[in-house]
């Protein structure tokens, strides 16, 4: 399995870095949440590391081909309008496009990821319906089952769950979580510390472009760290549900 190896990664919008030499080594099997505040970086973060946009360092995804990229990562952007009116089911298809031939035909194996996919993320029933006319939620659930279809060995995902009902939010989770526990490395950047908290295996804390903590949940999020990154107060708890993490105020 695949995972994902930043090296002194930077990017620079005009003299300023908004990605500060940032080397992490995230590996197959982990659910990594990439948080911080608005602006921290974590959007650039990731499209560099997909080599999206002009960097420096490295990125082990950036210096594949395309093709090979395609097959290795699949990348859900924070946009998630859809702006074209097909199918749902045609637009879920999208997502096996890297591993089809110019001109080849769909065969059993990519109609049942798809089909998988749309299971997964609570589809099955919307397969005929058009993507266009699902509310924005639905269609965010849409664009999270495309990218589960193309079963690439590393999923990264911009605010995966924003705009996703209560459940939705927890099933997404808990589906990133077990594409993790099956060897796939999932990168997401997240704003709800709670949920990063319970179903995330590390985190990647990102302040003005730097990676200020990089450890799992229990050890990053103190209340510390909470303050002076995030500028919160928070209740913090452990359960046997795991770790609970409720912003309670702003403190500045
Ligand atoms: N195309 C651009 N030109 C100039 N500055 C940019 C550009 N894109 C992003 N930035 C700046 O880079 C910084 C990091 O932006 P980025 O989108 O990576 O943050 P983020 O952590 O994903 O934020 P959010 O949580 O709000 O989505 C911000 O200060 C932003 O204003």
């Amino acid at each position: 399995m695949t995972g994902l190896i930043l090296s002194h990664l930077s990017v620079h919008r005009g003299p300023c870095p908004v990605v500060d030499d940032v080397s992490a080594d995230l590996r197959p099997g982990e659910f990594v949440g990439l948080i911080g505040p608005n602006g921290a970086g974590k959007t650039t973060l990731m499209r560099a590391a997909l080599g999206l946009i002009r960097h420096k360092g490295t990125s082990s995804l950036a210096r594949l081909s395309a093709a090979d990229r395609a097959r290795t990562a699949a990348w859900l952007p924070q946009m998630r309008e859809i702006a074209w009116p097909v199918s749902v089911e045609t637009l879920v298809g999208l997502g096996r496009t890297p591993h089809l031939r110019p001109g080849q035909r769909m065969g059993a194996a990519d109609r049942a990821a798809i089909a998988d996919a749309l299971g997964r993320m609570d589809l099955a029933g919307f397969e005929h319906r058009r993507a266009t006319a699902l509310s924005g939620g639905e269609q965010a659930r849409v664009l999270i089952a495309r990218a589960v279809a193309q079963e690439a060995p590393v999923l990264i995902a911009d605010e995966p769950i924003a705009g996703l009902d209560p459940a939705h939010q927890i099933t997404t989770m808990r589906l990133f979580a077990g594409l993790a526990a099956e060897g796939r490395l999932v990168v997401a950047a997240l704003h709800d510390l709670g949920l990063a908290a319970r179903f995330c295996t590390r985190l990647l804390v990102l302040h003005r472009g730097r990676l200020e903590e990089d450890g799992p949940p229990g050890e990053v999020l103190t209340a510390p760290t909470l303050a002076r990154v995030f500028g919160l107060r928070a209740y913090l708890a452990d359960t046997p549900e795991g770790p609970i993490v409720q912003p309670v105020e702003v403190v500045t």
